[in-house]
């Protein structure tokens, strides 16, 4: 009883199909994908891809224009594929990633090695560590992608390396810690593929590592329902900081165990498991993920919790029509956009660069593209946007009047589309006292401090040194200076400030700078900013940051992996505090000059609805990362710009 599927677009999958012409695996159009699942839910792939090797898989994406939506299925043990099907192209990897290679410490694994065969060939080479595997239906290639455990240990604790094909084609080792795990995920870049992994073990008596395999098997067996049509768990366990009970247990105690609703069941044995006992949709009622499952196709993701996180976002954006961050070039009508640049603020150059290579990526997408300098004659904006009328607006502008609302509130007037966020959003983000108690609000981190009259300044320290004084309405660290402890320049500062009557001050938090982009609901990757001390430069100040050489960026960043899961969630929560919409950028402190092995403290210090879009900006740069080239991403705004208000 599934639901037909949309119809797919003969003349798209036609040129997509031309397009891989000449590979020498398999392609299928319309490929059932339901009956591959554990769940045996779910509509067709538009077009399935099974590439033979590792080298037909990279010529593949390297063929795909950015904007053709790909999505990546292992063993299908942890999806619950959509009724209306997945659109694009889904890769399965096959019989070409299933070469398992015995080292003296370690096993080489394809990425569609079943986990459990790994588990079983490790202990044929009598190599100990990776039995944990035995008790997980998966593959290697979702087993990186998620970090897999169970029994005590998980894929983070064993890998050494994974080789990845990026979305855009190119082969990349990486290496555990530059992988972010954290539980039940890793911070892999959008649309890459696991091909291989190393996994670590050591030597041991053949005889030993199969009691253990054995005696996971069955446990496994006692309390999961393995033989079942089912998803595995359903829903990560909570943060233990938060409860000590476990998924199961909140589900139980809320009375779910064993409830049935059109043909989905809450396990009896293990009632963190989701039975299709027969003829469940992925729409049913009952079958997790189903407001995601009616609106088309997107694979279930693990939930955070029992509760008010239904809606947990991916790791990294996922393919979707709604939301997917490129649609089909080839399908869409050029639209006319007024970039609106430059501005009033101090952050003018920067905006002035920005708005030039979102001007010349947009033309490259097709856009018919007008760009405007928004000097101070607002009447003049309002004459030329009338005359031209745009589709869209990209608000290319940075800082007071182009960031603070105030040209948002223009353009709701106007009744004309315009990307990033809108009055309120961006009101409350420029204004730092305000964001403050905004996450404040919403139990999110932020440095101790507050606002002061900058008159009283030069009387007394605000608070102990060393600390920060900043404008409450600038960006890009226009007009931040740390006080040290001993360097009286509280009246230099004071004379010489120009950002109103009112300064924010906060403790200093020693440690580094991270930045974490977020399209929409989903988080990009951290970014670890260093800034070059042989360019003279204390922190990330305006010329660190939008000087070549200023700075150096690292991403994904190498710090403690919750510190990485917990940055990216804090990303959204914060975009989501302030109603953020399009994309945003939040920055933090993080220091982990005192935790040992430890996470670490991260302190959310400012969200920028305006993302700098410079040649050498944070966002692009970590949405590239992902796999998602400059152009896509400003396509990717102007396909989701609204009227906010
Ligand atoms: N502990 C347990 O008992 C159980 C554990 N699991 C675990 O759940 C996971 C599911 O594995 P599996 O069934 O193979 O995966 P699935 O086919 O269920 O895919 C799940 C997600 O993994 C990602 N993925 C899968 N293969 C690859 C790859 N080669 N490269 C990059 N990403 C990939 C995709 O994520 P994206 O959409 O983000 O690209 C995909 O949506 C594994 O980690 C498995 O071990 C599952 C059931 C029970
Ligand atoms: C199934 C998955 O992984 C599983 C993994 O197999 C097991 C075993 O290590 O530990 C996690 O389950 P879990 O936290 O629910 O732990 P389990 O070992 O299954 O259960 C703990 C204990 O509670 C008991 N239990 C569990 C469920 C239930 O309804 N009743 C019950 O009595 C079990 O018998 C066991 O004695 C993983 N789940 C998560 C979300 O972390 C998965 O990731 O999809």
């Amino acid at each position: 009883m599934t639901t037909p599927p949309a119809p797919s677009d003969a003349s798209w999958t036609a040129e997509v199909r031309a397009m891989l012409a000449g590979l020498r695996g398999r392609l299928t159009q319309g490929a059932p994908l339901g009956p591959r699942t554990w769940f045996r839910v779910g509509g067709p792939a538009e077009i399935l891809l099974q590439p033979a090797d590792t080298q037909d898989l990279a010529d593949a994406l390297h063929r795909l224009p950015p904007d053709v939506p790909v999505t990546v299925l292992g063993a299908c043990s942890n999806v619950i594929i959509r009724d209306g099907g997945i659109d694009g192209v889904v890769i399965r990897l096959g019989g070409g990633f299933a070469d398992i290679v015995a080292e003296p410490d370690g096993l080489v694994v394809g990425a569609a090695c079943l986990d459990m065969v790994v588990a079983e060939r490790a202990a044929e080479a009598g190599l100990k560590g990776l039995e944990f595997l035995a008790g997980i239906p998966g593959s290697i290639g979702g087993a990186v992608a998620m970090n897999a455990g169970a029994h005590g240990s998980d894929v983070a604790t064993v890998l050494d390396w994974a080789d990845i094909i990026t979305r855009d084609g190119n082969s990349v080792r990486l290496s555990g810690p530059a992988l972010g795990f954290g539980y039940r995920r890793s911070a892999l870049p959008a649309g890459a593929v696991v091909v291989r992994a190393r996994l670590r073990a050591a030597p041991a008596a053949p005889a030993d590592i199969r009691q253990a395999i054995a005696a996971i098997r069955q446990s496994r067996e006692e309390s999961q329902p393995t033989r079942a049509r089912t998803g595995g768990s359903t829903f990560r366990n909570p943060d233990p900081s938060v409860t000590d009970r476990k998924a199961w247990e909140l589900i139980d105690s809320a009375g779910c165990r064993g409830l049935t609703m059109d043909g989905a069941q809450v396990s009896t044995k293990h009632c963190n498991f989701i039975l299709n006992t027969g003829d469940a949709t992925a729409a049913a009622p009952g079958t997790p993920g189903r407001e995601r499952a009616q609106a088309g196709a997107r694979p279930y993701r693990r939930h955070a919790g029992v509760g008010n996180q239904a809606d947990r976002p991916s790791r990294h954006p996922i393919p979707d029509r709604d939301s997917h961050w490129g649609r089909r070039t080839v399908m869409t009508r050029p639209r006319t956009i007024t970039v609106l640049t430059g501005g009033l603020s101090a952050e003018r150059t920067v905006s002035l660069s920005s708005g030039a290579g979102i001007s010349a990526a947009l033309r490259e997408e097709g856009f018919d593209v007008r760009v405007l300098d928004a000097g101070p004659d607002l009447g003049a904006i309002v004459a030329d946007l009338t005359a031209h009328r745009p589709d869209v607006v990209f608000n290319a502008l940075h800082g007071r009047f182009g960031e603070d609302g105030s040209i948002q509130g223009v353009l709701d007037w106007m009744n004309i589309p315009y990307t990033h966020s809108g009055v309120r959003a961006s009101a409350m983000a420029m204004d730092k006292a305000a964001a403050r108690s905004a996450f404040r609000a919403a139990g999110l981190p932020v440095a101790q401090g507050g606002v002061i009259a900058i008159a009283d300044f030069p009387a007394a320290d605000p608070l102990p040194a060393p600390y920060v004084i900043k404008p409450l309405n600038e960006g890009s660290s226009v007009g931040v200076e740390i006080v040290r402890p001993g360097t009286n320049r509280r009246a230099a500062i004071a004379d010489a400030w120009t950002y109103g009557p009112l300064a924010l001050v906060e403790e200093f938090i020693p440690g580094r700078e991270l930045t974490v982009g977020v399209m929409g609901d989903r988080a990009l990757t951290v970014t670890d900013i260093t800034p070059n001390p042989d360019a003279g430069h204390e922190f990330y100040d305006y010329a660190a940051k939008y000087q070549n050489g200023g700075s150096r960026h690292i991403l994904p960043a190498r710090i403690h992996p919750d510190a990485f899961a917990q940055a990216l969630d804090l990303a959204v929560a914060a975009h989501r505090a302030l109603g953020c919409a399009g994309a945003s950028r939040t920055d933090f402190r993080y220091d982990d000059t005192q935790c040992g092995d430890g996470p670490g403290r991260l302190v959310i210090l400012e969200v920028n609805t305006q993302p700098g879009m410079t040649p050498t900006s944070l966002l692009p740069e970590q949405a590239g990362a992902c796999g998602i080239p400059y152009g896509a991403l400003c396509r990717w705004m102007v396909e989701h710009a609204a009227c906010r208000t």
